[in-house]
């Protein structure tokens, strides 16, 4: 499996919240590190590590010190010392001077010397380097291909990018690469590659954490100005659904909220809050001559969220099928709506969010072992060709390729309404992020909020009271 470097910093970040630093990391991966090198060289051989002043120098600069006592270790540090961007790289510079270990500093692009080296250690960039090298990055990359020694990559070959498995028109070519816990893209297939343990739980990866939240900031230029336009079809014999659901979505940064519902019921919804966009449709409940009015409507919308607050009559469902069948965009369906999700033909991308009797309903596992349960959802997932959130003091979450598992929340949540507020969140999300990122960040903020109301009020929530804490669960000190 390969990790890209945006998952990857998700995942360090997890598990520096389950308590496993990335200084304890750091140290792990220097110590893989250098035990490679031990493999590769001999006993008092000339070891040059050029580091850049990011972790992946902070790397290099451990290895150095588990190297020192053996090899004849000279450190190039790439810039003055004050300007090493991490505090941890920069306290394992500080321990390689205090233990008087060579080190010199790279202060102009031409004044790298490694001497004549038997191995270099390219500690210059890792899964943090944006664009092409730059200077002094670049001729160091340059010099370390001249020399004649076997060159060990820490994490990716300097020029590589991370992301991509792009390679920058000056790369390491390196003799060994020791990648840290997966391939990273560009590396695959190669067989001078080692893939080091450096002991990140794996709950890092199957919990939804705050580094899951990192990719709501990561490309603001990606969707600038636009958080996305929500359409929430729901409403009928149920008012309050459809306007928690839309309201959710704005307070999950949704630009614009839309709630299409029966006439007789939007005044109504729009009494909940004035900042919903009612678009009233003639009759009690959504019926399949709707239809075609409001996949008009849904065109020039972002995401539909289809369910809440509909009801279950066999002629709603009919419209449900009906307008799956004729959608061809993003769509979260939830509640009653769900039931006809396993026998549509459609071309939407959807995430069906069911608790478990709707997960039931709709053909789905029924077991609720834990490990068998995400087993199970993962391949009703894959069966179904959709993403599914499905909701259980354990959300899980898969698409059919990636599992993840959601363990915010607490029991007073089971109150009504905590599933509209959970689709509008997703629907939000879904907006500007892939599907299973949405759910996964849309269960993990949805439980943080509720944690939240229970924090400061005991028991006895109200769904309407997670709506105020949306938004500091998504972006504030909650995260
Ligand atoms: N994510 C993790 O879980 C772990 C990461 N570790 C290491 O940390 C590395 C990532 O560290 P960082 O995020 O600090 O980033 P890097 O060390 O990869 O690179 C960041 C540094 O390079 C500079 N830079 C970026 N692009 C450049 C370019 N095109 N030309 C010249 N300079 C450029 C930045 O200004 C910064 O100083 C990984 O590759 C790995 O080696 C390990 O320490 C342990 C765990
Ligand atoms: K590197």
């Amino acid at each position: 499996m390969t990790i890209t470097a945006a998952r990857m910093a998700a995942v360090d970040r997890n598990a520096a919240a389950l308590d496993v630093s990335t200084k304890q990391l750091m140290e792990s991966s220097g110590n893989a590190l250098a035990r490679e090198v031990r493999a590769v060289a001999d006993s008092g051989d000339e070891v040059a590590v050029v580091a850049g002043r990011g972790n992946n120098g902070g790397d290099a600069f451990v290895a150095a010190r588990f190297l020192a006592g053996d090899y004849d270790v000279t450190v190039h540090l790439l810039g003055r010392p004050e300007t090493i961007t991490t505090e941890i790289a920069r306290e394992n510079w500080d321990a390689l001077r205090a233990a008087e270990i060579a080190t010199e500093r790279v202060l102009d692009s031409n004044a790298l010397d490694l001497g004549s080296p038997d191995v270099v250690i390219d500690g210059v960039l890792g899964t943090g380097v944006t664009g092409a090298p730059r200077e002094p990055e670049r001729s160091a990359i340059v010099a370390t291909n001249d020399a004649a020694a076997t060159v060990v990559s820490v994490d990716v070959p300097s020029g590589v990018d991370a992301d991509t498995g792009e390679v920058a028109d000056v790369a390491v070519e390196a003799d060994r690469v020791v990648t840290f816990h997966a391939l990273k893209p560009g590396l695959e297939g190669r067989e001078d590659v080692t893939v080091a343990d450096i002991g990140i739980p794996e709950a890092a990866e199957r919990f939804v954490g705050p580094g899951d939240l990192l990719s709501l900031s990561r490309d603001p230029q990606a969707h600038k100005g636009d958080f996305g336009r929500v359409m929430v079809i729901g409403g009928g014999p149920y008012t309050g659904a459809p306007a928690l659901c839309a309201q959710a979505a704005l307070r999950a940064g949704a630009d614009l909220a839309y709630v299409a519902c029966p006439d007789p019921v939007a005044d109504e919804v729009q009494g909940y809050a004035e900042d919903l966009i009612v678009e009233p449709y003639v009759g009690t409940r959504l019926q399949p001559d709707h239809v075609e009015g409001l996949l008009a409507d849904a065109e020039a919308r972002d995401v539909v969220v289809i369910g809440p607050g509909l009801g279950g009559a066999d002629d709603t469902l009919d419209a449900v099928r009906a307008f799956l069948e004729g959608y061809e965009g993003k769509a979260v369906v939830d509640a009653d709506a769900l039931q006809v999700v396993p026998a549509v033909e459609t071309d939407a991308e959807l995430v069906c969010t069911p608790h478990q009797g709707e997960l039931a309903k709709m053909g789905g596992p029924r077991r609720d072992d834990w490990a068998e349960r995400e087993t199970l959802v993962a391949e009703f997932a894959r069966d179904l060709g959709q993403t599914l959130l499905v909701k259980g003091a354990y959300d899980v979450v898969a698409d059919g390729d990636a599992t993840r598992v959601n363990r915010t929340g607490n029991p007073g949540m089971t109150v009504g309404g905590t599933g509209d507020v959970l689709a509008g969140i997703t629907g939000a999300l879904y907006s500007t992020q892939g599907a299973l990122d949405a759910a996964a960040i849309a269960a993990y903020t949805n439980g943080t909020a509720g944690d939240a109301v229970v924090e400061e009020m005991g028991y006895g929530l109200l769904a309407s009271d997670l709506l105020a804490e949306i938004p500091t669960a998504l972006w504030g000190e909650r995260r």
